[in-house]
């Protein structure tokens, strides 16, 4: 396995005019959106336009808001103002598409939500299965590939248990690519990951990268972000206070509240 610590900035750095997108190319635009948890106005006034092809880190301290974004973007949770588009579906005005649009948004957990009793096989055939009526041979040719994708194809007759928790984020990977997303929602995938198994997951992120997937990330990995990233954004209080690419984001960071964090983070 390669060793991304040793890969040069230029051998792993995405050219961003390398990504064919324009105006008329978004998949996610969220458009004065405002959530708030009872009284607590968790996410104030969001505008974001993500492109297709685009990777996105959201950076940001703890409690800002991060993941009720991201989360928002597939409604696992609600808005209650403004709109969120998702390949063309306002999330609040066609509930009808809305496990249509699920299906499109895969979505990676910080703890994997594998099912303890099923196999790994079958943790990835269940929802092409009884989601969308794939016949079983089918769904489960597809998740041997997904699994050979994320380079654990020995694994797929264990039981999550019997997996290291690098390997059953790989399998959460896989199972959310089974479902061939346009769009890959990421929540502090590595943050429950010993660090030694940090690398192994951050490399199936960054393939995925370099094959165009869209993806936002909420990450506390910075070199990450530095590498794959082509734009950062930073929320402080529920609002999206910086955004940048990476190169001006870490070192010119504009706004206060983005200079102090990034000095607690790297130093
Ligand atoms: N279901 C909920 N009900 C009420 N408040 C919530 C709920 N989920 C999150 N919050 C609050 O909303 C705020 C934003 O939470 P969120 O998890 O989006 O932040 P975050 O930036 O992702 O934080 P972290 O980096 O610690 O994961 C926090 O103050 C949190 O306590």
């Amino acid at each position: 396995m390669s060793d991304i610590s040793s890969s040069s900035a230029e051998e792993r750095t995405i050219n961003a005019s390398q990504m064919k997108v324009s105006d008329t190319d978004v998949a996610i635009d969220v458009v004065g959106m405002h959530k708030w948890y009872g009284d607590f106005h968790v996410l104030r006034d969001i505008d974001l336009k993500v492109m297709r092809g685009e990777r996105i880190v959201v950076a940001g301290p703890s409690g800002s808001g991060k993941s009720t974004l991201i989360r928002c973007m597939n409604r696992l949770e609600e808005h209650q103002q403004g709109q969120i588009i998702v390949n063309g579906t306002e999330l609040t005005a066609d509930l009808k598409r809305i496990d249509e649009v699920r299906r499109e948004v895969g979505m990676v957990f910080q703890h994997f939500n594998l099912f303890p009793h099923l196999t790994i096989l079958q943790n990835l055939t269940l929802a092409p299965i009884w989601v969308r009526g794939t016949p079983q041979a089918e769904a489960e040719a597809t998740a041997m590939h997904y699994l050979e994708r994320v380079k654990i194809p020995e694994q797929a007759n264990k039981f999550p248990g019997q997996l290291s928790g690098g390997q059953q984020q790989r399998v959460a990977i896989a199972r959310s690519l089974c479902m061939q997303p346009k769009i890959m929602l990421f929540d502090e995938p590595t943050s429950a990951l010993d660090p030694e198994m940090v690398k192994e997951v951050l490399e199936v992120m960054i393939s995925l990268a370099e094959e165009g997937m869209t993806m936002i990330c909420v990450t506390h990995e910075m070199g990450f972000a530095r590498q794959v990233a082509n734009r950062v954004i930073f929320m402080d209080q529920g609002q999206i206070i910086e955004q940048n690419d990476p190169e001006n984001f870490f070192s010119n960071p504009q706004h206060e509240r983005t200079q102090l964090f990034l000095s607690q983070i790297l130093h």
